[in-house]
């Protein structure tokens, strides 16, 4: 049975990992844009859909794949059967597991070329090797993201909000001014939404030999639990303190680096209170989503109260505005920062906006405590493990924090008011995030109003 592209993609979209709108019906899936990128068999086509969920409406990108017959290996991203306008029937499929295809995004790049709406370019003064062959990353993504040989990593973003994403302008910005800190910009792909240039997708180099932050740190916890209980964490195998408070300085030399590039100011009690309204709001609407962290509303309540009863200014700058375990990579010589584009789902504006850098640092914070309790779910000794899962985050965020200092990062004494509101209103998105994408994952956020 053959079905219209928009009814394929309804059907297909919604078991996407990327898919925004989970838990939700969808009334109503269009088609904004339709380009094709190549013609043959196979054909590639570049779809921008806009997804209706009540009043929420949403676009996405998609890149499908063409064929007359589906080869067995691509058997798995199959979108399904589709009668063209010709009368033709074609398979439908997701082209970015084709490498078939996805060469010509890297050829695109290479050639400064134009298809109808969408702009590829190479970043200055790079070279392109266009004979790399893509593999899709399997990780826990917001976005998409392909691998070329060992040299690139390309990410292609599936929520598209009119405007150029913050990552493109950040490590175009860093990587000009020599920073040691970011992965190189290789080039990109654009287009226009609603009058406004907008970024569809970034390459930069990949970091061989690097690992994640995020897998570091749950290799030593999990040293850590596997340890006699009278055993303290700095004598434990795989203890990751020096890493964290290398990761600190890393990160003040970053917000460094983002105060030198990119304007500054400060922000004024009123607008502070105005920000703890916001923080308000987003539990208000946290709390109609995921009812169960109701019980919790009034801790970060009183965390906002003493945040708008501050009474001084507060540095802000740009910032990283997403960061955790997951956004930074150890190579051999240093902490590298990825993926500076700010919450996905929020407006370009609010991801652009300064903010303090304490924002960063927060959202560390709560990695740390992720990493130390995400082993505890499920596990036969949780109840025996709180303790040591505890002692994992104290010294690791401490460690980060002494960093962050010694690196120049400017913390007050009284900067914890705001480092626990923005550690709380950061726990508050990631209640949401947990229930909508990993609800076996929601009892770690909910820990922190304890
Ligand atoms: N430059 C890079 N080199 C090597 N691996 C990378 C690089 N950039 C990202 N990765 C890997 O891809 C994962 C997801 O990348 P990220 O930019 O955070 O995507 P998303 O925005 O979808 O979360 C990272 O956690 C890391 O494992
Ligand atoms: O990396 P993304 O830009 O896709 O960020 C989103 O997904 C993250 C999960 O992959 C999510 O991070 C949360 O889980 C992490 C462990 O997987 C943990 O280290 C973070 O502290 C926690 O916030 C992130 O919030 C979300 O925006």
């Amino acid at each position: 049975m053959t079905t219209s592209l928009q009814g394929l993609l309804a059907g297909w979209i919604t078991g996407q990992r990327w898919f925004a709108g989970k838990g939700r019906a969808i009334d109503d899936l269009s088609i904004d844009s339709e380009i094709e990128i190549a013609s043959g068999d196979p054909a590639l086509l570049h779809l921008i859909a806009c997804v209706r969920q009540g009043e929420r409406r949403t676009r996405y990108q998609i890149p499908v794949g063409l064929r007359e017959h589906l080869p067995d290996r691509l058997g798995h991203v199959r979108i399904g059967t589709w009668r063209r306008d010709d009368g033709r029937e074609v398979e439908v499929y997701d082209a970015l597991h084709d490498s078939a295809l996805t060469g010509h995004l890297l050829e695109g790049m290479a050639a400064d070329r134009r298809f109808d709406g969408l702009g590829f370019h190479p970043a200055h003064g790079v070279e392109i090797d266009t004979s790399q062959r893509s593999l899709v990353l399997t990780a826990e993504q917001s976005n998409t993201s392909l691998v070329y040989g060992d040299t690139y990593i390309f990410k292609l973003f599936r929520q598209l909000n009119p405007g150029v994403n913050p990552e493109l302008e950040i490590i175009t910005a860093l990587a000009d001014a020599g920073s040691a800190h970011v992965a190189k910009p290789y080039g990109w792909i654009e287009t226009e939404l609603q009058g406004e240039p907008t970024t569809l997708a970034i390459m930069q180099e990949y970091l061989q030999n690097a690992n994640e932050g995020w897998s570091m740190a749950l290799t030593s916890v999990r040293d850590l639990y596997a340890c006699p209980e009278d055993m303290p964490a700095e004598d434990a195998g795989g203890d990751f303190a020096a890493e964290a408070q290398r990761l600190g300085v890393a990160t003040a030399q970053v917000h460094r680096e983002l105060a030198r590039a990119f304007p500054t100011g400060t922000i004024e009690p009123p607008e502070i209170k105005r920000m703890t309204e916001r923080f308000r709001r987003r539990v208000d609407k946290a709390v109609s989503e995921v009812p169960r962290l109701g019980e919790h509303a009034d801790v970060a309540a009183e965390a906002f109260d003493r945040l708008a009863d501050l009474g001084h200014e507060i540095p802000v700058q740009r910032v990283h505005g997403d960061y955790h375990l997951g956004q930074v990579m150890r190579t051999m010589t240093d902490w590298v920062v990825l993926d500076f584009e700010g919450e996905p789902g929020q407006p370009l504006a609010e991801r652009r906006a300064l903010d303090s850098p304490l924002r960063d640092v927060a959202g560390m914070l709560r990695s740390f405590e992720y990493a130390a309790r995400h082993l505890l779910a499920g596990h036969p000794n949780a109840a025996a493990l709180e303790g040591r899962a505890r002692e994992w985050s104290e010294r690791n965020r401490a460690a980060f924090l002494a960093g962050y200092s010694e690196g120049g990062g400017r913390i007050r004494g009284d900067d914890a008011v705001l480092l626990r509101a923005l550690e709380l209103s950061k726990a508050v998105y990631e209640v949401v995030y947990e229930a909508r994408n990993r609800p076996s994952w929601l009892p770690i956020p909910l820990a922190a109003f304890r």
